[in-house]
């Protein structure tokens, strides 16, 4: 279910007074701590008991170590298998309380309500929750569905520029695998403010829920989604590994360059259609020095991307702008190649 949420949090308000839970426990990390729990508070109408479950932000905490914490607090509150746990903050948030919340007491409720552009378009749809251990990037996990999803697109007037570029790649990921109108008005932005990317969310949500709909387990075409993601939570768990960690949706634009790449050398896609797609990426994301990573230690890591199967890394590639195929079969010296080509990039 997706609610786009007026002003008055109105739909939210209703759908607490139908499921009448025992308890409300909203998790928040630091930054939604401060920017965006006020306003929920201020404009929740119930008289259902809350608790405000705090974390630190950032990647680094998507762990064990934090979920152990999450899971004991919930029993020092006696949580019931009746509660509702409110997941009020980014991809971060929503993975993590997803999974401490599908896994408690072997479920209670969850909802979102995402509150960075990444979170709206693509982390908190989907049912894919989990964490991080020993730097793979979302290793452990499950599949669980919110009850709802309230999106309230004045939180990111909050949020910082990056954060938004960040959410801004899976929006043109969206588009790059489904739906070539989605990419050309996402390219046509001039300028990335919430303002301007405001009247595409919609779109780039239902997107992901329709792949969604279509393979909720992730066993054919929500593979698509995966676009960029294989090189991309590669180099992304190098960079948490080293201590210095990227924003995942900067490592997915890094990952759509290089698989852009790889769609060519497959022959999937003209070197045009190539060209034409990485220059447009390249207008929204900096280059990144990877230089300090070798071809091999990132195929090593790909080892354990969760679309391999019978002992084959497997990618979402392109065909033209707007389609996608999955379970390619890709050879390492392509792979390597698509690196070499993003490391010499002027
Ligand atoms: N489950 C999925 O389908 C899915 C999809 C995409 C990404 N992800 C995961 O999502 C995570 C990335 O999510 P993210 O980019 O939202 O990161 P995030 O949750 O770390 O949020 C980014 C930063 O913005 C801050 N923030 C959040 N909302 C804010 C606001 N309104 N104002 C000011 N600051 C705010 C956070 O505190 C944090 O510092 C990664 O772990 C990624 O693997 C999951
Ligand atoms: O929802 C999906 O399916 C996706 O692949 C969306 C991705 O943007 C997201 O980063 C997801 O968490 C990746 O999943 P993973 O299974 O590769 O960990
Ligand atoms: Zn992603």
């Amino acid at each position: 279910m997706i609610s786009i949420l007026d002003q008055d949090f109105s739909q939210l308000n209703d759908f607490l007074t139908q499921l009448k839970p025992t308890q409300l426990l909203i998790l928040v990390d630091e930054n939604t701590h401060e920017y965006c729990l006020p306003t929920l508070l201020e404009n929740l109408e119930t008289e259902i008991p809350f608790e405000i479950i705090e974390i630190e932000a950032g990647e680094e905490l998507k762990t064990l170590e934090t979920a152990t914490q999450l899971w004991e607090i919930l029993t020092e509150f006696e949580t019931d298998r009746k509660a509702l746990m409110i997941n009020l903050g980014g991809g971060v948030i929503t993975d993590m309380g997803g999974f401490i919340a599908s896994t408690y007491k072997r479920g209670i409720p969850f909802i979102n309500i995402p509150t960075t552009l990444l979170g709206m378009c693509d982390a908190s749809i989907g049912g894919k929750t989990g964490i991080d251990h020993q730097f793979l990037k979302n290793i452990i996990g499950t599949f669980a569905h919110p009850e709802a999803i309230f999106v309230f697109p004045e939180f990111l007037n909050t949020l910082p520029f990056e954060e938004l570029r960040s959410g801004f790649a899976e929006m043109l990921k969206h588009g790059l695998i489904t739906d070539e109108k989605h990419w050309n008005d996402l390219i046509s932005i001039q300028n990335l403010t919430p303002e301007n990317v405001f009247p595409f969310i919609e779109t780039s949500m239902k997107i992901k829920q329709n792949v969604v709909e279509q393979d909720f387990a992730e066993q054919n075409i929500r593979k698509t989604l995966n676009f960029g993601h294989t090189i991309g939570h590669a180099l992304e768990s190098l960079f948490l590994l080293k201590g210095k960690p990227i924003m995942h949706g900067e490592a997915v634009a890094l990952g759509m360059i290089c698989e852009t790449r790889i769609s060519m050398l497959q022959d999937l896609i003209s070197e045009e259609t190539s060209d034409t797609i990485i220059s447009n990426l390249r207008k929204f994301f900096p280059h990144i020095n990877v230089s300090a990573f070798s071809g091999e230690e990132i195929l090593n890591l790909m080892k354990n991307d969760k679309k391999n199967s019978h002992g084959n890394i497997n990618f979402s590639l392109l065909t033209e702008i707007g389609n996608s195929i999955f379970n390619c079969s890709v050879p390492a010296e392509n792979i390597k190649n698509s690196l070499l080509y993003y490391q010499n990039m002027p």
